[in-house]
């Protein structure tokens, strides 16, 4: 049986109660991946939905606008999540950094913006990439790699925090699996949070819900074929 935390006030925004419980698949093909191409994008998204993801996440103004045009064409209004990678030149923040990139990302169609809500050096602050976000009329997701920044970026007026980028700072724990303890701190403070990284089978996905988190995030597991081949490769070539 499936426990879920009772319900934080900040999750009662229609959308959120729409993800509630569910799965959003992040569908995302890096830079030199024979998968980067819009429609390639879409369709992958379409085969998401198809298999019951409830929402999606998804890279670049590009990317947004070539999913949101197409699910609208079909009469469907899915919630996207968006966020812009490695625009913005000499910072180590790679995820939705500036706000340019947040009303790049808003305006392309997206409900969710998500922007990087860790202590690394950065070029704005969280709280202006939140008022940027209100300011284009999405709502702010903080991706964050500790329970201290999943505080700062609710104090800073975070709609929502996701575990993205716990192993991804240098002061997160590098790891294997999903960080189940980040996990267990934010639900023992109370916070709310959306579980996203290394979700990589179904159990552990699960397995984020039953500790607490609204929704789950699951990519590579799911939409980077070249990641899961190279987890194949390597266990074959290993045995
Ligand atoms: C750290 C970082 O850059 N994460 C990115 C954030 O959007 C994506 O590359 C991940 O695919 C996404 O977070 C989902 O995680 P996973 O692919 O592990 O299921």
């Amino acid at each position: 049986m499936r426990i879920l935390t009772p319900m934080h006030p900040i999750l009662a925004a229609p959308l959120l109660k729409t993800l509630r419980g569910q799965l959003i698949v992040s569908v995302q093909a890096d830079e030199g991946s024979p998968l980067r191409e819009v429609s390639i994008i879409v369709a992958l998204s379409r085969a998401a939905l198809a298999g019951g993801a409830s929402g999606l996440r998804l890279r670049g103004g590009e990317d947004i606008r070539g999913v949101r045009a197409r699910l609208e064409a079909e009469g469907r209004n899915v919630p996207i999540i968006g966020l812009t990678k490695n625009s913005h030149p000499n910072t180590e923040v790679y995820i939705t950094a500036t706000p340019d990139e947040v009303r790049e990302v808003a305006q392309a169609g997206a409900d969710v913006v998500a922007f990087d809500g860790t202590d690394l050096p950065r070029p704005f602050t969280v709280a202006e990439l939140v008022r940027a976000t209100h300011a284009a009329g999405a709502m702010a997701m903080a991706d964050i790699s500790t329970l201290e920044e999943a505080q700062a970026a609710y104090t800073a007026g975070a709609d929502i925090v996701g575990t993205t980028m716990s192993g991804y700072t240098p002061h997160s724990p590098k790891q294997a699996g999903p960080d189940f303890a980040l996990m267990d701190a934010l639900r023992a403070e109370g916070l709310p949070f959306i579980a996203e990284g290394r979700l990589n089978t179904p159990e552990l996905a699960a397995e984020a819900l039953r500790r607490g988190a609204h929704a789950a995030v699951v990519g590579s597991a799911i939409t980077r074929p070249d990641h899961v081949t190279r987890w194949f490769a390597e266990a074959v070539r290993g045995a």
